[in-house]
């Protein structure tokens, strides 16, 4: 039997917009919309172009672009009571948006219509119907049945006489809205099978919109396909108003690879899904969210020693998917959970051998180092050089002798605060004395480091410091707290991530950036 298209209708621009704390630029959602048409979305919709400037320009610069298959959608409600359709500056709006296709949302739920609206019950069907002929006769129409699943609790006879009204004014398709996400899975699949049946006499497909209140968004999307709908409306990583929407990431993996019978993207690969989701979230200036299912960093990331063990035996055991279908990677971390298992799949990365002394001595110094709150989760740098430093391969680029940082100096003309470091340090025989000037502690380290290291090394000109963290962390010692700082940096090539602990913020940041440097030089050597 051949596999049933489900086509993906994303509404990140629009719906993902409503989300707290997201605003996309005018050029931030053309290019979330081509990418969007590169992986393969069928449907993009673009905005609301009622709503404001940046949506109308946004239809205006798309109408330019080559975006292949998939089919931009403009967005709004239905004709203003009291007013003509051909006269209501909504819909002017969405004709003057010349899109293929266009998403009308209309009223389902006859106590909205009454109590918010304010309008009777025929004169929300007439809203609709004329709303939905005027529309239809410059676009294919998408009508979205807001709150249908509310509304056909409250009156299931009225919520139907919405969408029957809708299908006959010549809308293409009938999407069924869990606005408030309150709806569990059964009902939604219930609902879904009985509006198909009772519009079954019209030439019509259905859709399915889910909000996320209840968690169930993905598991109400699948339900509604499995009843018949082939259209599945939300958005990458479930951005939205309030809870979200359904998170088409999730959508597309489980009917793309777990679901029998449906196929998406035209049968494309989904390996793409991860970087589209990274991309959003920068785009969307958000962290990413990193125990999300299929492409969140932690989604193939293995820290318990008995699932390592495991799963360098038979990834399977603890693997669901094999990670590259989506394009994302497994990841193995360390910790004070670690097994020899652990290390040796980090260790034997650099041409060390699986010695079993030389392992359980490394396992043996991070469960030592954790204790006194060290994580080298995301400091595999500092992982890598303390493996080369119990294995006798690190050999010190320098050897620092000491430092001294004042922080908080004032400029007096300018008011400028800025922080000063000395370093003494010993490069081969020679002896290096310098000091610089910085923004901030670190900083001041971090040039002086630099200024006493360029000469014997001057590939640390190609090196940045990208992220810093402070956190404190209460040892397990029983002595006073300690501070934990990561330090991100990068060259050309690569980012990686080093670690220092200290009970003082300046001795942990030292370590940290002294690591960073070690690994650099270490790195260009093996290069
Ligand atoms: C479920 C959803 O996500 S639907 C999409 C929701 N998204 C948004 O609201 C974002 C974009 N919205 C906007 O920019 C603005 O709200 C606008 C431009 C659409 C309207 O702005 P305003 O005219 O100032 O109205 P406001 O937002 O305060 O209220 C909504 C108005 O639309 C009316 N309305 C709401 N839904 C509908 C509908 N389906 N059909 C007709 N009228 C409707 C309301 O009755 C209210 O009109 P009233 O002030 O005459 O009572
Ligand atoms: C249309 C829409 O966004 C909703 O009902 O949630």
């Amino acid at each position: 039997m051949n596999a049933k298209p489900i086509l993906i209708y994303d509404t990140t621009l629009r719906d993902g917009s409503q989300g707290e704390g997201v605003s996309f630029s005018l050029q931030d959602k053309l290019n979330i919309a081509e990418r969007l048409a590169e992986v393969g979305i069928d449907f993009v919709e673009g905005g609301y172009p009622l709503s404001n400037e940046k949506d109308v320009a946004f239809f205006q610069e798309i109408k330019k672009r080559d975006l292949g298959k998939t089919k931009v959608c403009s967005f709004g409600m239905t004709r203003r009571k009291n007013m003509k359709a051909e006269d209501d500056p909504g819909m002017k709006a969405l004709v003057a948006a010349e899109t293929p296709c266009i998403t009308l949302v209309g009223k389902t739920w006859d106590y909205h219509a009454t109590e918010v609206l304010g309008v009777t019950l025929d004169e929300n069907l007439a809203l609709i119907g004329e709303s939905a002929e005027f529309l239809a006769r410059n676009a294919e129409v998408i009508y979205d049945a807001e709150h249908f699943f509310d509304g056909f609790n409250s009156n299931p006879d009225y919520a139907i006489q919405t969408l029957r009204t809708a299908a006959s004014a010549g809308a293409a398709w009938l999407s069924l809205c869990d606005t408030n996400g309150g709806t569990l899975p059964e009902r939604v699949a219930e609902v879904t099978a009985i509006a198909r049946k009772e519009l079954a006499d019209f030439d019509v497909m259905f859709g399915i919109h889910c909000h996320n209140d209840c968690e169930l968004a993905v598991a109400n999307s699948l339900a509604a396909v499995d009843a018949g709908a082939t259209q599945v409306q939300g958005t990458i990583n479930g951005i939205g108003e309030r809870c979200g929407n359904v998170d088409l990431v999730s959508v597309m993996a489980n009917l793309g690879l777990k679901k029998k019978g449906y196929v998406v993207l035209g049968g494309k690969s989904l390996q793409p899904l991860t970087q589209l989701s990274r991309f959003v979230y920068e785009t969307a200036n958000l962290q990413w969210r990193n125990s999300q299912p299929f492409v969140g960093q932690s989604a193939f990331a293995h820290k318990g020693g008995m699932h390592v063990h495991a799963i360098n035996k038979a990834s399977k055991t603890y693997e669901h998917i094999d990670p590259v279908m989506v394009g994302n990677e497994r990841r193995i971390l360390v910790s004070e959970l670690s097994g020899r298992s652990n290390i040796v799949a980090l260790a034997t990365r650099h041409n060390i051998n699986d010695d079993r002394e030389l392992m359980d001595k490394i396992l043996a110094e991070v469960v030592r180092l954790e204790n006194q709150g060290y994580q080298f989760e995301n400091a595999g740098a500092s992982f890598d050089l303390l493996v080369k430093r119990i294995a006798g391969t690190f050999t010190p680029h320098f050897e620092a002798i000491k430092y001294r940082v004042v922080a908080g100096d004032r400029d007096s003309d300018t008011h400028a605060v800025f922080a000063e470091a000395v370093i003494k340090l010993k490069v081969g025989e020679k002896l290096w004395f310098d000091a610089a000037e910085g923004h901030g502690p670190v900083n001041a380290l971090d040039a002086a480091l630099r200024k006493a290291l360029a000469d014997d090394y001057p590939e640390l000109a190609k090196m940045r410091l990208i992220d810093y963290k402070v956190r404190v962390v209460d040892s397990g010692a029983g002595t006073a707290a300690s501070t934990r700082v990561n330090i991100e940096s990068c060259d050309e090539q690569e980012s990686w991530g080093t670690i220092g602990v200290s009970e003082n913020i300046i001795e942990a940041s030292w370590r940290a950036l002294v690591d960073a440097v070690e690994y650099k030089l270490h790195k260009s050597e093996a290069h």
